[in-house]
């Protein structure tokens, strides 16, 4: 069994680390635990993948698929070599069926002792440390719902008539805030453009109004990457500036957000943060944006620095993509938000504060076994897409998995643009190769305008003027995005980028790894640097005769020039994975999926790639059949977050 987890490392199946840990283990446990070994091993690859633990349902149904194993760029050569996962399991007697895994592991000193390395709960084992973080999270929330907090409805229905106006019919966004003033933790998901920061000012609006004679309340606002946190400050001032009314607290609603690592305040060489338990953020209300992206360690450390009598507010939009990182935290907590499941108590108190009563699907009897969802309210009418127009409408019906429609549109999008309007702005383009002239036509047209701006260095030494111009090109650089889905192989990101790099720049590009022009994406945190997993920069020389430098954003506003030496984790970023461009949006997004099927092809996934698109989506693919595929699987959420 270890010779086969050595091949499948030696291919590049798993990583060095989940074969380390497996021959740690067989050190210690010996030849009779080979079945804990084993899942051992595929629980940390598990982690690998975004998972905080292993499901052994899943593992036991669809073994290939819960671990996208052979890896989508299997070589031949491994193919031939390395046994799949159903055949790994079926070596290991123990392991010949999902009863007798579970009694292996609660048999093994490795499962359920102090301070053992695993931790089984039903039928989810979990590396200790991340079993941790999950029951950390649970505590914290638990506790933080359970406290009510006493609030004058009078007063709040005023607040609430001030800020929305009065309702003819169900507004969801007043709801969300009403829900709020009660309770220590709230959820606020839906799609882009749905009105959560809208709702989130107006939601601290109301709470500093309602403080009564206490001093403002001390708010935060944190997102877990430099770019939603300046996205975020952007979207909070603007929705400020535009409101008419609570002049008097105004002021008392911040503006700034910060990433989460800034918040809780890095440590050199460290996994630990300068806020913990001991030394708590001074917040009263702590708010999350794109709350989907947030890991599970990260979360842990937010809700240990976070003190207990302060709020936490995420917002997101739950049907994304969970984060690289392991957690699918928003996705667990609130995945059945569309149907409400409010009990009658909160309903009847919710109702108390409008003139118009929750429908009555929304509400059920048994709500009080979906603890989360009487914290979450869900938006579902974009004021940015018409669901039955273009962008809206197609990523409603992949969201919805409805595929009558989409295989309409795939047939022919020319004709249906053609014949509505509507429908201009969404094309899908058959393309039998990766690199199929069609695909370099789009991609040259596509970048014409940052390959112009390139040529317009200014002819100065004023760094104001050198700053204004990398800013125009960064700004440039959100106009138009290729996105894959996968990234190894011909229709992966990294070939992509190859190719890309040379239709523009030709053997300059492929000759140096670095050139002018080369936008990259950082994919690893780097705090020395200030750098975070995801940032964009793009090499450019200052004046023509200095070295090259690579441009980033700070979150000021201004640029910071570093040299390509220092920059040891990133990858050029013509395309990116979609994973990868969670949280940004480009004003015309490309989305190619490869020639054949792969799991990781799910409705989450092509909803986050036809979501990051501003005004214009075309997608690119040599099989539509594989497009109602993907649309009809979805991901299979691992974790312990919902239960118990
Ligand atoms: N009830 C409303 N009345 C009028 N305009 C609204 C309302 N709700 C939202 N909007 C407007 O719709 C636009 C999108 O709203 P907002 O930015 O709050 O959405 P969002 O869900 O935060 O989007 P994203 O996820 O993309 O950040 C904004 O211009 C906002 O002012």
């Amino acid at each position: 069994m270890l010779e086969q987890l050595q091949l499948w490392y030696r291919h590049g199946w798993i990583r060095a680390i989940d074969l380390s840990l497996a021959q740690q283990l067989a050190q210690q446990l010996g030849d009779d635990d080979q079945a804990t070994v084993l899942l051992a091993a595929l629980t940390s690859y598990q982690l690998g993948r975004g998972h905080p633990c292993l499901d052994l349902n899943q593992l036991y149904v669809t073994p290939e698929q819960t671990l996208d194993l052979p890896a989508e760029h299997a070589t031949l050569e491994s193919l031939q070599e390395c046994q799949t996962p159903q055949q790994l399991l079926a070596s290991v007697p123990a392991l010949a069926n999902q009863d007798s895994a579970m009694q292996a592991l609660i048999s093994s000193v490795a499962v359920n002792q102090t301070n053992s390395p695993l931790v089984l709960e039903q039928q989810r084992l979990y590396l200790r440390r991340y079993y941790r973080y999950e029951q950390q999270i649970k505590a914290d929330l638990a506790a933080r719902m359970a406290s009510i907090q006493p609030v004058d409805v009078h007063q709040l229905k005023q607040v609430l008539d001030e800020l929305f106006g009065r309702q003819q019919s169900i507004s969801w966004q007043r709801t969300a805030c009403a829900m709020a003033m009660r309770s220590r933790f709230t959820i606020v998901t839906g799609g882009p453009g749905t009105g959560k920061t809208y709702t989130v000012v107006r939601l601290l609006a109301t709470l500093q109004k309602l403080r009564g004679h206490q001093q403002p309340l001390r708010i935060r606002l944190a997102a877990p990457t430099g770019k939603a946190a300046a996205r975020m400050s952007e979207s909070i001032s603007n929705e400020l500036n535009t409101l008419k009314t609570i002049n008097d607290v105004k002021a008392d609603i911040p503006t700034e957000a910060v990433t989460l690592h800034r918040l809780l305040g890095t440590v050199p060489n460290s996994r630990g943060f300068r806020h913990h338990q001991d030394n708590p953020l001074h917040a009263d209300v702590l708010i999350i944006d794109e709350a989907s992206m947030v890991d599970i360690e990260m979360m842990a450390a937010v809700v240990n620095a976070l003190p207990a009598r302060s709020r936490l507010i995420l917002l997101g939009d739950k049907d994304q993509l969970a984060s690289v990182e392991a957690g699918a935290i928003l996705g667990q907590l609130c995945e059945q938000a569309e149907q409400g499941h409010y009990t009658p108590e909160l309903t009847a108190w919710l109702n108390q504060t409008t003139e118009v009563a929750l429908p009555f699907d929304k509400t059920d009897p048994n709500g009080e076994s979906w603890r989360y969802l009487q914290h979450t309210t869900m938006f579902h009418e974009s004021r940015r897409f018409d669901p039955n127009k273009g962008i809206g409408k197609l990523a409603d019906e992949v969201n919805r998995q409805q595929c009558g429609w989409l295989a309409q549109w795939l047939h022919d999008s020319d004709a249906m643009a053609a014949a509505h309007v509507e429908f201009d702005n969404i094309r899908m383009r058959a393309v039998p190769r990766a690199n199929h002239p069609a695909v370099q036509q789009l991609v040259e047209q596509g970048y014409a305008p940052l390959l112009q701006l390139l040529q317009q260095r200014p002819d100065s030494a004023d760094e104001v003027v050198i700053d204004t111009w990398a800013k125009g090109i960064l700004k440039q650089l959100e106009q138009f995005q290729l996105l894959t889905a996968v990234r190894e192989g011909d229709w992966g990101m990294h070939q992509f980028n190859q190719r890309i790099s040379y239709w523009l720049f030709g053997d300059q590009a492929a000759e140096h790894g670095w050139f002018e022009g080369r936008p990259v994406m950082v994919t690893h945190n780097d705090y020395s640097l200030d750098l975070r997993n995801g940032d964009i920069g793009i090499a450019l020389r200052r004046t023509s005769d200095e070295p090259l430098r690579v441009a980033f954003p700070t979150a000021e506003g201004g640029i910071r020039w570093l040299l390509p030496s220092r920059l040891t984790q990133v990858d050029t970023a013509f395309a990116m994975t979609i994973h990868k461009s969670q949280g940004s949006e480009f004003t015309h997004t490309v989305m190619i999926l490869p020639d054949h099927d792969v799991p990781i092809l799910t409705k989450e996934l092509l909803y986050t790639g036809i979501t990051r698109a501003k005004e214009q989506f075309t997608l690119l693919c040599a099989q539509p059949q594989l497009v109602l595929k993907a649309v009809e699987r979805r991901i299979q959420r691992s974790g312990g977050l919902a239960n118990g």
